[in-house]
């Protein structure tokens, strides 16, 4: 166990293998166990009401951990989820590869924000949320470095909401970033080592 970390390890209640990497990179103590919420459902009301995705990304953070948290109420719990949104149009996970160079095309010459949103709970009560917002500025991309772009990157275009991973091939896409990268990857955290400091898991 790290020196960092004390207590029982904190469990991430995601699938995501970038959130895993940002917590075993700040020698966090974790153990994963997912938190299968059917995100499109959970989506679907908040998007018929008209929610952004700031709204989005807290309420699908605060389910997954939540739902995490009902199982094993005695263990801290985080949660997390991000949107996309470009000019109030929230955009989720391209399906396949046409629709990420869709997507790609809608972005290109565009500032979107992606909202990542992180919860902590345990006995199924909300202990800290937070949800800060990265800026990127997408440069005009051609029609032929979109088709290369995806034939190199392949499937991994589907594994994130903006069909791109900032530490790949990704950073071509942009010609100005304002964030934190931990944001960019989808669990921030800043915030989280903040609130685990105050809390006590974390050695000050
Ligand atoms: N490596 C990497 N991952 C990214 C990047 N941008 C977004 N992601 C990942 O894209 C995914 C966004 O989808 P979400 O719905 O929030 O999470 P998920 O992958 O479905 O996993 P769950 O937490 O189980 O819902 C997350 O896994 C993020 O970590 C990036 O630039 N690099």
């Amino acid at each position: 166990m790290t020196k960092l970390w004390r207590g029982a390890p904190l469990i991430l209640a995601s699938k995501s293998s970038s959130r895993r990497g940002l917590l075993a990179g700040a020698g966090i103590a974790f153990e994963v166990v997912d938190s299968f919420i059917d995100e499109r459902a959970v989506e679907a009301p908040l998007c018929a009401a008209g929610a952004g995705g700031a709204e989005i990304a807290r309420h699908l953070a605060r389910a997954k951990a939540l739902a995490v948290s009902a199982k094993q109420p005695d263990r801290l719990v985080v949660g997390a989820d991000q949107t996309l949104s470009l000019e109030g149009q929230v955009f989720v996970k391209p399906p396949d590869r046409a629709a990420a160079a869709a997507q790609l095309a809608a972005l290109s010459g565009h500032t979107h924000e992606l909202r990542s949103a992180l919860c902590v709970a345990r006995a199924n009560e909300v202990l800290f949320e937070a949800a800060p917002v990265a800026r990127l500025a997408v440069r005009r991309l051609s029609q032929a470095f979109i088709e290369a772009y995806i034939a190199m990157v392949g499937d991994a275009v589907l594994a994130s909401v903006g069909a791109y991973q900032i530490e790949g091939l990704g950073i071509h896409l942009f010609e100005k970033i304002e964030g934190d990268h931990s944001t960019i990857l989808g669990l921030p955290l800043l915030p989280l080592l903040t609130y685990l400091r105050q809390e006590g898991s974390l050695l000050r």
